[in-house]
């Protein structure tokens, strides 16, 4: 499932604008968006909830219109060019495209005859997804009786039956318990490798972002805020180097000694100091010496590298996590802690 793309950006979006309007009070859901997405690559727009990430692709797919600004996808207007956009893009929105008592092979293949594919050509795309998506144990189930993440498995393929290429996905694992949720982000990582196609989707899963995206655009009251790969946004921020004191007045004297350390941020909270450094890791053995000879050695410490979180909170000054309403929000989101106790 390869495609030749013609020449140019895939999505290219100017000055983006979407207000609503309900009960004569204005929402800016989307304020000025502007943004490129090459062809091929695999996009997360990160934030919390009403963060605008849907409004901003429902305006890429056409859904509704902007109120001020300008978007292509796939080298056409989503407002001129509507019905071209549509052809070439493939969307999976966040309730379940597929809901019938049809077998899922037979869903397929009606979006395929919607799609304009003749009967024999749907037939054979909807197998050529069946195969692809590894798809055997749900295609010939009905599709009310599969589990929410084979559901999901299917949309996607619904999505996928006329070789979009550009494919926007909302919120594809919200629900899924973490194993389908990470079986459904390797089926997208191996379709993005596999096809070519751009994938845009929306997230606040932070460790989904980590984990998925070459690139993640962080979104919040609708605005762009970050827009890197994971690790460099996490890189960009330093380590995470705790401290732990007996007393305020101990951890006051070691943050006017942490203050020197070169290319690094020292809060001080009660009894605690946080050191925000670049490879804070590797500096901890001659930052706890330097304490140590100073008289104020720390009772505890940790170590933590950067998460999309703590990118986020560095931005917004409130944590991603604490802004979802998602009851199965995420867990660790891929970084890893070293916590050792300190002799006192
Ligand atoms: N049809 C609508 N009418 C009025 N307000 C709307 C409408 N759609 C979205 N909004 C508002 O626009 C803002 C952005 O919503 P949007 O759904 O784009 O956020 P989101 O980042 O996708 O959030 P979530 O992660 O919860 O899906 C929110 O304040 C929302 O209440």
């Amino acid at each position: 499932m390869t495609h030749n793309h013609p020449h140019g950006p895939a999505i290219v979006t100017r000055g983006l604008t979407r207000h609503f309007t309900s009960r004569k009070q204005t929402v800016e859901a989307v304020s000025g968006l502007d943004l490129e997405i090459g062809q091929g690559e695999l996009v997360a727009f990160l934030g919390p909830n009403g963060a605008g990430k849907s409004t901003t692709l429902r305006m890429l797919t056409t859904l509704i219109p902007p109120t001020s600004g300008t978007a292509s996808v796939a080298g056409h207007d989503v407002v001129s060019g509507q019905r071209e956009v549509r052809r070439a893009i493939g969307f999976v929105g966040q309730g379940n495209g597929a809901g019938h008592r049809q077998l899922g092979r037979d869903e397929l293949i009606s979006q395929g005859r919607a799609h304009g594919l003749s009967r024999a050509d749907a037939r054979r795309r909807a197998a050529e997804l069946v195969a692809d998506l590894e798809l055997e144990a749900v295609a010939d189930r009905k599709v009310s009786t599969l589990s929410g993440g084979q559901r999901r498995r299917l949309d996607i393929a619904m999505g996928l039956v006329h070789l979009p290429r550009v494919l926007f996905l909302d919120e594809p694992s919200t629900g899924l318990d973490p194993q389908n949720r990470a079986n459904l982000q390797e089926l997208i990582r191996r379709l993005h490798a596999e096809s070519g196609s751009t994938v845009v989707l929306t997230t606040h899963y932070l460790e989904e972002a980590d984990a998925l995206a070459g690139r993640v655009v962080v979104v919040d009251h609708g605005r762009v805020i970050a827009d890197d790969s994971a690790a460099r946004l996490k890189s960009g921020l330093g380590d995470l180097v705790r401290l732990g004191f007996g007393t305020a007045s101990d951890a006051a004297r070691a943050a006017t000694r942490l203050s020197r350390v070169p290319e690094s941020r020292v809060d001080v909270s009660a009894e605690s100091v946080d050191l925000r450094v670049k490879d804070g890791s590797t500096l901890v053995g001659e930052v706890l010496a330097d304490l140590a000879a100073d008289g104020v050695p720390p009772t505890r410490v940790e170590v933590a590298r950067p998460t999309l979180d703590d990118v986020f909170l560095d931005l917004t000054g409130r944590s991603l996590r604490e802004t979802q309403q998602s009851p199965s929000s995420a867990p660790a989101d891929g970084s890893t802690e070293i916590e050792s106790e300190v002799a006192a």
